[in-house]
């Protein structure tokens, strides 16, 4: 029996995310939470996605709440509440006004759900995974973000097509930060198991602006179609199997690290890390000098903002 709650569930990616979650074999329930005052809009949802399941054949049960002792028995929960961005601002831009949001929900995780593991997904994704794992009290292994996940498919996709392979074929990571500063590694991509550096062809692909498209992958989204749903929605769906199916796969998530890239570290950013029903487990990695060069800059950047925010919410908690 496995139970996972999306906090945030009826927003436009947490009910896609939602949709994803339910179609998964190991999901006895989905749990659809939202804030009080939301109660109708869960109610339909809940209907809609019940209608869903019966259609795929599928016995997944659909509840929803909007109390947080609810939370308790989850394995997974998954939080994508909170404020996303607008036409023109950094992710960064949203990180004070979502750590409000955040801490409180972190905390009630921590109180009902103290087994639970949790998927952070609210932006800026790096320093929401530090805020929910600061509030929640959880282990570093139960709390960890959807980091550069998505852009490590984003840029599969981009590398699958310009090759005519199948995406299969491709393995590529993007570690750091889930924004600007974000660093590919050529150094461990991978076309048919050929290092992509080892294959002539490697050597007429557009680099750069393939790492521009990703980096402007969610902007260019948002700003044409109003939010990022399918590809964070999916890519949520592909961790909650990894967990609850024990699949020990190991993809690029925000988690905390202490050194285990090159010994930096003490910050939740995107690392490759192993992951299964215990939690998420960051991998010790070697990569090239250019590559750890550009990390450490990307961990120094994503140290900073977490480290201004925590101290804001302590300055807010003791001014009342
Ligand atoms: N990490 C990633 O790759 C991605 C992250 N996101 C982030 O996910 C978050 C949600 O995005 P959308 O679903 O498009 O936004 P949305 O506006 O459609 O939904 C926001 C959800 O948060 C809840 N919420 C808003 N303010 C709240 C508050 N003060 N307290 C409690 N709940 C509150 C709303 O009720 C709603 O359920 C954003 O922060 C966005 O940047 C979105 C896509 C990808
Ligand atoms: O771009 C955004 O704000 C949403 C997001 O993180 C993404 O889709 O990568």
């Amino acid at each position: 029996m496995s139970r996972v709650t999306i906090i945030g569930a009826t927003g436009r990616l947490g009910s896609f995310a939602s949709h994803a979650i339910s179609g998964i074999p190991y999901v006895d329930e989905v749990l659809l939470s939202g804030r009080p005052g939301r109660e109708q809009s869960l109610t339909a949802l809940s209907h809609d996605l019940t209608d869903s399941c019966a259609a795929r054949g599928s016995g997944t049960r659909i509840t929803w709440s909007t109390d947080a002792d609810d939370y308790a028995d989850s394995d997974v929960i998954v939080v994508t509440s909170g404020v996303p961005r607008k036409e023109g601002q950094d992710r960064t831009d949203l990180a004070l006004e979502n750590a409000r949001i955040i801490a409180p929900i972190a905390r009630d995780i921590g109180k009902y759900a103290p087994e639970a593991i949790v998927l952070m997904i609210t932006n800026p994704v790096d320093v929401m995974t530090a805020v929910a794992l600061r509030y929640s009290g959880l282990e570093p292994r139960q709390v960890f973000g959807l980091g550069t996940h998505l852009d490590s498919m984003r840029l599969k996709a981009l590398i699958a097509s310009h090759f005519h392979v199948h995406v299969s074929e491709v393995h590529t990571r993007i570690i750091g930060e889930h924004g600007e500063s974000m660093v590919p590694l050529w150094s461990a991509t991978t076309i048919g198991g050929i290092r992509v550096t080892n294959l002539p062809a490697f050597a007429g692909i557009p680099v750069t602006n393939m790492v521009n498209r990703v980096k402007n992958s969610g902007s260019f989204i948002i700003k044409n179609s109003g939010a990022t749903i399918y590809g964070p929605g999916d890519a949520i769906g592909t961790l909650v199997q990894t967990i609850l199916g024990n699949e020990n796969r190991i993809l690029t998530v925000s988690s905390y690290i202490k050194s285990e890239v090159h010994n930096i570290g003490d910050v939740c950013i995107g690392v490759p890390a192993r992951i299964n029903r215990n939690g998420v487990f960051p991998v010790a990695i070697r990569i090239e000098e250019s590559e750890i060069a550009a990390f450490q800059s990307s961990v120094e950047k994503i140290r900073g903002i977490t480290q201004d925010v925590l101290e804001k919410m302590d300055m807010l908690r003791s001014s009342g």
